[in-house]
């Protein structure tokens, strides 16, 4: 392990001094395509300005032999398109192991190294992956002559990179996020799922057995609600923790069943509560899902600055709404409003909607004993199970 002092130093004589904080841009959604693939190519100018990220993926879903047509198209499409100021191109190269990724590093740093934001780097063990990609870019960005950092985001995505996701997550300055990849650690965990990404309805738990039946009713086999549960709550707050211990992004990964708009909506709300900035989209039809979900709703907004006006100098206890708030929810309602703040800087129709306040913030905001009306609980999801109960 590097010593702390040399933490910040470039690794390489001539490279960019790392940046000491991920960069606060929008990254609701990391838009894959496949830049060997025409018709999904040629989508890609048009995607400017309506997704935060555009991802040129060339590892996993790009045939062996289009590798090096997907690395060529991307270097194309990065000469050719103006991303402007609010979309960001990212990267997905091939694993570290494969016979591809030393070419993809060495191609796209030196001829689009100063188009390129962030480099994706999948199926990441430890640390020590971090720390070789960390040098060769450092070597590669001195060679070009690049001026700004090209920053690293880990996929997590083998049982050993989850038991080693703290130290991933600081493994570089450079880091500025990870994924969950979903498929590839379900196989390497040898789950038996099938799918990429999302529930699972073998995963359940079973109300106990009824009580009090007739003579001859057996209760085990009677009618018995079930629930499904989430088979990726443990591995998101975990990667979650890791991120925020480290001061860098965690991300949902991939929802592949893509006629499934609704459980997508779900698992990227799942996402969103529990900490993701925001996910993978593989077809448009995901991106307006992503902008909603990782969006705060106007009414949470609302009831966050309600709060905030409410707590006065932050501290104390006062009730709202019959609810108690103190220092400690004020917190959480200045993670949205800092948020709210940060997507409205670039998103005008977002900056109008939150600035047009709701219902609940035009009924009074009683700070001390008395409780205010008003509810944010219009801000819920339309299908929102078990949040209010
Ligand atoms: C999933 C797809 C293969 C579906 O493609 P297709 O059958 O062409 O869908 P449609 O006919 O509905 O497409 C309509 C039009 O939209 C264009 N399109 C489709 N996808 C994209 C896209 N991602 N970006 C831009 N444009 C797109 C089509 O070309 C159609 O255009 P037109 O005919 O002119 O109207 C496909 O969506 C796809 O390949 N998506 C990306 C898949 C991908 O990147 N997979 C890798 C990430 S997931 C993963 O790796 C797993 C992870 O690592 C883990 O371990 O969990
Ligand atoms: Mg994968």
């Amino acid at each position: 392990m590097r010593s702390p002092k040399d933490f910040f130093a470039p690794l390489a004589v001539g490279a960019p001094a790392p940046v000491r904080e991920v960069p606060a841009r929008p990254s609701r959604m990391i838009h894959f395509f496949d830049p060997s693939n025409e018709k999904m190519a040629a989508k890609v100018p048009g995607m400017v300005g309506t997704v935060d990220v555009l991802l040129g993926n060339l590892e996993d879903a790009v045939k062996a032999d289009r590798k090096e047509a997907a690395r060529e198209g991307l270097v194309r499409i990065a000469k050719d398109t103006d991303f402007g100021e609010h979309t960001q191109l990212w990267t997905r190269v091939n694993a570290l192991d494969s016979p591809w990724v030393l070419d993809d590093l060495t191609t796209l740093v030196t001829e689009i190294g100063d188009t390129l934001d962030v480099v994706m780097v999948p199926k990441v063990q430890g640390p020590e992956d971090i720390h070789y990609v960390d040098r060769l870019l450092a070597q590669l960005e001195a060679r070009a002559g690049l001026t700004r950092p090209i920053l690293v985001h880990a996929i997590l995505e083998t049982a050993r990179g989850m038991a080693n996701v703290e130290a991933i997550a600081g493994a570089s300055p450079r880091m500025q996020g990870i994924s969950l990849g979903p498929a590839d650690l379900a196989a390497d965990r040898r789950m038996k799922t099938t799918r990429v990404g999302g529930g699972h309805p073998g995963y359940l738990v079973r109300q106990d057995p009824p009580t009090g039946l007739g003579e001859g009713v057996d209760p085990i086999t009677a009618d018995r609600a079930t629930y499904q549960q989430d088979l990726w709550h443990y591995t998101i707050a975990r990667m979650v923790d890791a991120c925020a211990m480290h001061g860098i992004l965690p991300y949902y990964g991939p929802f592949g069943d893509i006629k499934d708009v609704v459980a997508c909506e779900d698992q990227f709300r799942n996402a969103f509560l529990l900490g993701c900035v925001g996910t993978w989209t593989l077809h448009p039809v995901q991106v307006d899902i992503a902008k909603r979900v990782f969006s705060p709703s106007a009414e949470d907004v609302a009831h966050a600055r309600r709060v905030k006006e409410a707590m006065g100098d932050g501290t104390g206890a006062v009730m709202l709404d019959g609810k108690m708030e103190d220092d400690a929810s004020l917190k959480q309602c200045l993670v949205i409003l800092e948020l709210a703040d940060r997507l409205s800087a670039n998103d005008p129709e977002l900056a109008a909607l939150y600035a047009g306040g709701s219902p609940s913030e035009e009924s009074g905001t009683e700070a001390s004993g008395t409780e205010a009306s008003g509810t944010a609980a219009d801000s819920k999801p339309a299908d929102s199970k078990g949040e209010e109960s």
